[in-house]
């Protein structure tokens, strides 16, 4: 499988005045084309951070970042920015959805800053919602207007429009009850078999039980990837 980013090595350090804390402490690994894993570990481990690592949020302390096969560290911030864009999809816990926005506006908005017609934007936003099982109907409304799980379904939209190769997805179903969040999970699934990518940080087995590995990362360093327990994935658990 080619691999769409790898880190080498990658260690970080945050520095609040002359406060250092080691985040992660020379973490390799790497997501190929059409994986499926999860990252799991205690409150403050390091998940979130090595999170912003693969997507490109932020830059290591030491080591390396490749996007396929090219060290990103090595490039300015505008040229990275380009690459996330273009890669990568983000979907958060809060949702991260903008009020003062339409849904539809939420989900074009990955592709205006890339330049696309708006008719195109449409096209596209309208085809993203329905890949993330959402309904046309909430397009004009604002997002506080649709329940937790829809709210999600259309943060995932956001994250699909611009065609990422990659989903990462840090605590998505951390905000959700049982039903939302397996409708969630069975989003991801589904866009994994259409071959992207998904990457998810999260505390709950039930859903790391559900990708095909998972990496369990403790006091800033992956201890084990281990295989996931099929019989405890949330689809099994929670009935839909
Ligand atoms: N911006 C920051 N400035 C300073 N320290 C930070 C910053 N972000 C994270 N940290 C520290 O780095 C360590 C790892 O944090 P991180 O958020 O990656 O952990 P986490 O495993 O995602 O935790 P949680 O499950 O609670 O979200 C923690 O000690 C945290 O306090």
């Amino acid at each position: 499988m080619s691999e769409i980013i790898k880190l080498i090595n990658v260690k970080k350090v945050y520095r609040v005045g002359s406060v250092e804390t080691v985040a992660l402490k020379g973490v390799s690994m790497s997501i190929s084309k059409g994986d499926l894993l999860s990252i799991m570990g205690p409150s403050g481990s390091g998940k979130t951070t090595l999170l912003n690592m693969i997507g490109l949020l932020d830059k290591p302390t030491e080591g390396n970042i490749l996007v396929e096969g090219v060290d990103v560290t090595r490039l300015t911030s505008d040229q990275i920015a380009d690459i996330r864009n273009r890669k990568i999809g983000f979907v958060f816990q809060q949702f991260n959805l903008i009020n003062r926005l339409t849904v539809l506006e939420n989900i074009e908005l990955p592709l205006i800053a890339r330049g696309v017609p708006r008719n195109i934007r449409v096209k596209k936003a309208v085809e993203a919602l329905r890949l993330a099982g959402g309904d046309e109907s909430w397009l004009r409304k604002r997002p506080s207007q649709l329940s937790g799980g829809q709210q999600q379904r259309v943060a995932i939209a956001r994250a699909l429009v611009g065609s990422p190769e990659l989903i990462l997805a840090d605590e998505p179903t951390g905000n959700l009850d049982r039903k939302s969040a397996r409708l969630v999970v069975e989003t991801f699934l589904k866009l994994n078999e259409s071959g992207i990518a998904v990457c998810v940080v999260t505390h709950d087995p039930e859903i790391a039980n559900c990708t095909r590995k998972v990496f369990i990362i403790r006091d800033g360093s992956i201890m084990s990837v281990e295989e996931p327990d099929k019989d405890k994935c949330i689809l099994h658990t929670v009935q839909g």
